[in-house]
């Protein structure tokens, strides 16, 4: 058995070796920001972040689960179970998300492409509004493998669900400030998280926002990489991808965004669409029909044929946001450029003098906290996503 530990941790660690150093996957990190930091892969041996050696401690450093007392299920998403836990030896209470292993799984020991990514992109980011993967933790036998992060006490669409009221304007600018802080670096540093949606979005007791579920992420830079349009749950998905482009650049992340301040503004989805077609029709609906005045290269866009697009002149952002200011329906009709080569970026989306006009973001200490609704229901928009991997 040991051996077949060592074997398989060795063909994962060499997985996500290979896939670092993969030209698809070699990037430069932006000098830009103060935060870039060289790239590097680390060893998944080096999970504890100390330097050992994989021969000093036998099969690399992850810890065994068992370290860590399981206290509550938290969550369940489309790739692995999350637990709330204790850590026995230092007493922390930690976030173990679970990573299915799956012996018919096409990649290295049964870990899916998504595990392995969200691994290998946690790794490397390090910022206050990205979550902060601790170590990987590992159960005795071969089927189990954890991810340690720290614990949040709330996942933003859980506290949407129960609030009786709206977010007030002020909490509505500190989340989206720390949202796109978080998206400028990440973007800094070539990564699209692609799937940024309010489930995806935690909040710790102190109300800081920390953007989780690497799993759909990707390195981007390289010239016409080529990625599937069926990422991004249904309801942030851009006009973009709907239309089926296949190559993605940040703006996939940005329009998401625009959804998510829209969502919170209005205290519910803003774009629920059941089908891309319906999504489409949403979104027009909301912003106009695009035409290539303004979007010049949507006849490009392989699926464009499949769709019917609706005659619609207005752009209904200020009827719909009655109650939001100019500046604010202003940033959201940025967010929502229909040619992603004009969006806005998230460092520029960050300046925006909506964030500078009364009423000022709040303080995140000051930001609601709901312990007592941690564990209920995940709404069913998750299910809606029906992402494919590329
Ligand atoms: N660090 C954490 N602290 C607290 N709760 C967390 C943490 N990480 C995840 N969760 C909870 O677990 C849920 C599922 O986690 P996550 O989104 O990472 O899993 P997933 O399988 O990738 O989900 P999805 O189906 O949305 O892609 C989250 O919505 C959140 O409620």
């Amino acid at each position: 058995m040991k051996i077949r530990m060592a074997e398989k941790w060795e063909e994962i660690d060499a997985l996500l070796k290979m896939s670092l150093n993969s030209s698809s996957l070699a990037v430069t990190p932006s000098s830009s920001t103060s935060e870039s930091r060289p790239l590097r892969y680390t060893s998944i041996f080096d999970c504890k972040e100390k330097a050992v050696s994989q021969e000093d401690i036998g099969y690399g450093s992850c810890r065994q689960v068992n370290e860590f007392e399981k206290l509550n299920r938290i969550g369940e998403g489309t790739y692995g179970i999350v637990y709330r836990a204790r850590d026995t030896v230092s007493n922390e209470i930690v976030a173990l998300k679970k990573v299915r292993i799956d012996e018919k799984q096409s990649s290295a020991a049964g870990i899916s492409e998504s595990a392995l990514r969200e691994i290998t992109i946690l790794k490397r980011v390090k910022h206050d509004n990205v979550v902060h993967l601790k170590e990987i933790a590992v159960s005795k036998d071969i089927k189990g493998m954890f991810l340690v992060m720290e614990y949040c006490e709330q996942d933003l669409a859980t506290l949407l669900d129960h609030l009786q009221v709206p977010f007030m304007v002020a909490e509505v600018k500190c989340i989206l400030i720390q949202l796109l802080t978080a998206t400028a670096y990440l973007h800094e540093n070539f990564i699209i998280h692609r799937d940024l949606k309010v489930s995806n979005l935690l909040l710790t007791a102190g109300g800081i926002l920390k953007v989780a579920d690497f799993g759909l992420a990707r390195i981007f830079g390289e010239e016409n990489m080529r990625m599937t349009p069926r990422v991004v749950t249904l309801w942030y998905r851009c006009p973009e991808l709907l239309l089926g482009s296949t190559t993605q650049t940040p703006g996939v992340d940005i329009w998401a965004i625009g959804c998510i301040l829209g969502e919170l503004l209005l205290h519910r989805p803003l774009l629920p669409g059941k089908t891309e077609i319906e999504q489409m029709d949403k979104i027009i609906q909301l912003l106009g029909t695009p035409t290539t005045k303004i979007w010049p290269a949507i006849n490009e866009l392989p699926a464009l044929k499949s769709f019917d697009l609706k005659p619609q002149p207005f752009n209904n952002i200020k009827v719909v946001f009655e109650n939001v200011s100019p500046t604010g329906c202003e940033l959201l009709n940025l967010l929502f450029t229909y040619d992603p080569s004009k969006r806005l970026s998230a460092a520029i989306a960050a300046k925006h003098p909506y964030f500078t006009e009364s009423p000022l973001p709040c303080d995140p200490s000051v930001m609601p906290s709901y312990p007592q609704i941690r564990n209920s229901r995940k709404r069913k928009s998750t299910n809606v996503s029906t992402v494919t991997v590329s």
